[in-house]
């Protein structure tokens, strides 16, 4: 069945309910004629930390004076100052009067940041950034779906390429590594590897282009494209700025059913629950019970779980789900999707990483008929590429077309390369080539149709591809991860449909912000936060019993930050190193918790060499010894992680540490990962006390949360625990009996 005539199936959220009794049907009723206005929920202090300063008069633009002013004055003159308040509703204009400001300020940041980049010279200190790649070659290319061009880039003579944040999916800038003021072309990362990457663009590296784009003689010099020398710089990603700022410029004038969702996330409504507004009365916990035990459930849930799918379910205009680590959020969700599709919805599901996308397809692949990745298959998990568009485009029988065509393009730009005629013999080999690429996309523009058509669900990242999916709506959003998006990159997804599932867990890692202004005034607050704090326990459902650590792992962050309220269960309660099959008992692998204190050892923190980052080599000489004792006891590299909140020390460690299977990386490289010993070096050592960024208990949140059955850290309490929560976390230790000082530790290694 098609989506159109599945829409006319579903029609509104009316079906969601065709299931329900009359007597629910009834309720929705008299309570639609109520028009009260929303109760000001008390911000919720049971949600957590830090709720959001808030500050009553509205602030009126002024003009900054001096260049040196401009961000200060323009964060100065944001209209909520201090953030999006939680303590009254939001004027819709003064709403997205800030958001632009704060995506202002980022651009602003991320144009500074590539800047400096493009200005430093030294191969080193430019790849020491880890932004950019220098003196690459172009190996191969190939064309891909939509006749994007796909390139090869390479280091001369095969050399590995540097550790770099060029991730699948960045947006980036490719230009001739020798000529400063080449502007060149966009792309996207479409493939990683240790020696090779690949970059998806639109245009085609033509040197005869680029010359007659800077406005010089196609004679001043001939350059075959072989003898061009490419940088690969991360770029500011315009794309997905421009197609937030359109969906800001609709959301804002946004009418009808969009219209109301927009005011309930703004807090001008009152959000309802099985048709009534939780201002005039919140959903009672016996109609989400009524509501469980209508629901055919297709996984095994817990009774948290299965409340919270209830309550989802019920929701009229948006529920959210909060998930601390472990607790089957995702199963959760994939539950609550499989049930809109049951009652006949057609269903978007988000999250703002590819992986938290993939971990999301990877359940609803075993409950839903028809779902659909949409993204660049090289950014998917790849035992699911059979799910993405491009790989049901594959399988459509008209692909044999656009294979023929694909052919043909990729023999005409070969000539063009080889074409020592230059000029306009070569212009025309690359006319015809663009011919092609129009054929190659109007017949991949209709298949496309029709594989979109027949979804029952589309996965994809918050950078929705508004020219793939059009005008299309959904019944449905559900957003996962939802607090490591911004504000600003939840709209897109939002006016899509008129009811809003959101999942994630504000306790551990915001987006990622560059500019500190936007920062300083909001832009790191997420909106299920804020929505939390606004309207309070009436909109959310947590999930309590988690299914990754050891109780004394997890007691610590469940104390901290989730008010005592996670519970292990029984299958990992009390699990251990040592039950792991082949695994010898050691003092290492009986106990679950360890810190061993480096304060005294002079393991003091550097600076890496031309670098900005931080390392600190004694620690990594500790945690060099512990991964040998680990596989001495029988645990496989695969099964362990090293987290480092400094690229510096993940440099170190990886070099010091070249294991098949052994995983290095920041916290930002774990969120949403789990392993079944994670050892932890906090670098911060001085005699001052700064810890720099490990200040943000989220990220510490993050990476304790990580370890099934071991958590080891290591770390100088001296420096540490002038910062309370470390403090905390020192005494907890302490009392676990898993404290160790480094002078201990060394004299048992040497035993
Ligand atoms: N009711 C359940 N019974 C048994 N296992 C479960 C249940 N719910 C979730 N799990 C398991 O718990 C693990 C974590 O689940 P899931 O990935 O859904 O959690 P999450 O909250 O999204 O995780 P994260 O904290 O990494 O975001 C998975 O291995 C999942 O199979």
């Amino acid at each position: 069945m098609s989506a159109r005539s599945r829409k006319g199936r579903s029609g509104s959220s009316d079906a969601r309910k065709s299931k329900k009794s009359n007597k629910k049907q009834g309720k929705l009723h008299s309570s639609q004629s109520s028009g009260q206005e929303v109760r000001l929920a008390k911000s919720s202090d049971s949600f957590g930390d830090g709720i959001i300063g808030q500050k009553s008069k509205k602030q009126r633009r002024t003009k900054p004076t001096k260049l040196s002013d401009v961000s200060e004055s323009r964060t100065g003159s944001a209209p909520y100052p201090n953030g999006l308040p939680t303590d009254r509703p939001l004027d819709v204009n003064d709403y997205f009067d800030q958001l632009y400001l704060w995506l202002d300020l980022e651009a602003e940041a991320e144009r500074a940041r590539l800047a400096r980049l493009r200005q430093m010279r030294s191969q080193q200190d430019v790849e020491r950034t880890g932004q950019a790649i220098v003196g690459l070659d172009l190996v191969d290319y190939h064309t891909g779906l939509a006749g994007r061009y796909l390139l090869d880039l390479a280091k001369p003579s095969g050399q590995e390429l540097p550790m770099n944040r060029l991730k699948v999916g960045s947006p980036v800038v490719l230009s001739n590594d020798a000529d400063p003021s080449d502007e060149g072309i966009a792309g996207v990362v479409s493939q990683r590897k240790n020696y090779q990457i690949q970059i998806a663009t639109e245009v085609f590296p033509d040197p005869d282009a680029q010359t007659a784009k800077k406005g010089k003689s196609a004679r001043l010099k001939r350059t075959s494209i072989g003898e061009i020398r490419y940088r690969l710089d991360l770029s500011p990603d315009e794309t997905t700025r421009k197609r937030q700022l359109a969906a800001m410029a609709k959301a804002r004038g946004e009418r009808g059913r969009g219209g109301r969702l927009r005011d309930v996330l703004l807090g001008i409504e009152s959000p309802r629950f099985d048709g009534k507004k939780i201002s005039v009365s919140p959903l009672p916990e016996e109609a989400i019970a009524d509501e469980r035990g209508d629901i055919d459930f297709r996984t095994e849930l817990n009774p948290p779980q299965k409340d919270a799918v209830a309550f989802a379910l019920l929701a009229d205009d948006f529920a959210i789900i909060h998930g601390p680590p472990g607790t089957g959020k995702t199963t959760t969700l994939a539950e609550v999707i499989a049930q809109a599709v049951e009652r006949g919805e057609r269903v978007l599901a988000c999250a703002a990483s590819n992986t938290a996308v993939d971990n999301l397809l990877e359940r609803l692949e075993r409950l839903v008929p028809y779902v659909v990745r949409v993204g660049h298959p090289a950014r998917v998990f790849e035992h699911l590429r059979d799910l993405t568009l491009d790989g049901q485009v594959e399988k459509d029988p008209s692909s044999a077309v656009i294979k023929d065509l694909r052919r043909e393009l990729e023999q005409i730009l070969r000539y063009a390369q080889k074409d020592t005629r230059g000029g306009r013999a070569r212009g025309e080999l690359f006319a015809e080539a663009g011919r092609i690429r129009s054929q190659i996309r109007s017949l991949e523009r209709s298949i496309v149709r029709g594989v979109l058509d027949r979804a029952d669900v589309i996965c994809t990242t918050m950078t929705i591809d508004d020219e793939l999916l059009g005008d299309e709506r959904f019944d449905l959003i559900v957003i996962d991860e939802a607090c490591q998006s911004t504000e600003g990159g939840m709209w897109q997804a939002i006016l899509r449909a008129d009811r809003l599932i959101i999942a994630g867990d504000h306790c551990q890692l915001p987006p990622t912000v560059l500019s500190d202004e936007a920062a300083a005034i909001g832009m790191r607050d997420s909106l299920m936060q804020r929505l939390v704090h606004r309207f309070g326990e009436p909109v959310y459902r947590r999930l309590t019993v988690q299914y990754r650590m050891h109780e004394a792992i997890m007691r610590f962050s469940s104390d901290h930050f989730y008010e005592g309220s996670l519970v292990a269960d029984a299958s990992v309660r009390s699990h251990l190193l040592c039950d792991l099959p082949g695994v010898e008992k050691s003092p290492l692998t009986e106990t679950p918790l360890l810190w061993i204190d480096t304060a005294g050892a002079g393991y003091e923190e550097q600076l890496e060499p031309d670098g900005q980052s931080k390392m600190n080599p004694g620690e990594a000489n500790v945690i060099v010894e512990l991964v040998r004792q680990l596989e001495a006891s029988g645990i496989e590299p695969h099964e362990i992680a090293i987290i480092a909140p400094y690229a510096a020390q993940v440099r170190l460690l990886r070099s010091r540490l070249d294991m098949d299977g052994l995983e290095v990386d920041t916290v930002d490289g774990f969120q949403g990962r789990e392993k079944e010993v994670v050892l932890l070096t906090m670098v911060r050592s001085n005699p001052d006390g700064i810890i720099g960024f490990l200040a943000d208990r989220r990220r510490s949140n993050v990476a304790m949360t990580r370890a099934k059955r071991k958590l080891i850290m290591v770390g100088d309490s001296a420096t540490l625990c002038t910062h309370e929560f470390y403090a905390d976390v020192l005494k907890y230790v302490e009392d676990a009996n898993a404290y160790q000082s480094v002078f201990e530790f060394q004299t048992l290694v040497t035993e």
